[in-house]
């Protein structure tokens, strides 16, 4: 269980983060919502370390990883999927899942398990060729596929629906709410796509202007009018 409590983060003078906390439960997916700007990836990046936190924890099952550099916090097993994705463009499929395994010993890290493949077969397909010449959508499904590399407890994944078209963005829902049901991982997930948040939330965190302003479970979504307050 990822548990975030109290983060505050500025950007020079500009108060970003106020007192942000959510809890993400291992077996779910927790939403993340907001309009523009409201520092939802900033609040990723924070559970990261890519960026510090001026207070506040963040806490990976009992331990507080708040101190740790990134590199450390995924061999504590967080995992991240940054907004428009960061693939290497010039390295192959395989070589770019290769380096999601960067924490595991030699023998383990040299090849990439049957399953990422069985996951998303289109990667199979494809592994041999450069990253750069995949769709938007089989970039984002490499960028996926190479966090789960790491076998993370949390997965977190920032607004993987970007850009990509309809039947790739249904395959992504499906392999996030897969992960779900296997109970081992937490999922945080920011999204704008809505319909796409609802559908796989089992609970939810709204942000506005870096604060918190609506949070409760999935279910209660639609009942609480959330999409009134993300839309745009
Ligand atoms: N490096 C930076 N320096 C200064 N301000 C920044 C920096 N990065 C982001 N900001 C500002 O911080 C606020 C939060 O940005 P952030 O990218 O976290 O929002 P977001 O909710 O993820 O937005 P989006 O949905 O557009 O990605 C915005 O006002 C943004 O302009």
């Amino acid at each position: 269980m990822l548990d975030v409590k109290a983060i505050n983060q500025y950007y020079g003078g500009s108060h970003i983060l106020r007192d942000v906390s959510f809890t993400a439960p291992v077996g779910e997916c927790s939403v993340i919502l907001g309009r523009n700007g409201v520092g939802k990836t900033t609040l990723l990046k924070c559970l990261m370390g890519i960026l510090p936190i001026k207070s506040g924890q963040v806490v990976l099952d009992g331990t507080d990883i708040s101190k740790l550099t990134p590199e450390q916090r995924v061999r504590a097993g967080l995992a991240y999927v940054p907004q428009g994705r960061d693939i290497f463009s010039t390295l192959t499929v395989e070589e770019n899942i290769l380096i999601g395994m960067a924490k595991f010993s030699h023998s383990k890290a040299g090849r990439v398990p049957r399953h990422l493949y069985d996951i998303f077969p289109v990667l199979d397909e494809m592994k041999h060729r450069r990253g750069g010449d995949l769709s938007g959508g089989q970039q984002q499904q490499l960028a996926i596929a190479r966090a789960l590399a790491s076998e993370p407890r949390v997965l977190i994944l920032d607004e993987p629906t970007e850009g990509i078209q309809p039947s790739i963005i249904k395959d992504i829902g499906r392999v996030i709410k897969d992960l779900g049901y296997q109970g081992d991982m937490a999922i945080v997930l920011v999204e704008q796509f809505y319909e796409f948040a609802e559908e796989l939330a089992d609970n939810y965190t709204v942000l506005s202007r870096g604060q918190v302003v609506a949070q409760g479970a999935g279910e209660d979504m639609a009942n609480n009018r959330i999409q009134e307050l993300v839309a745009i």
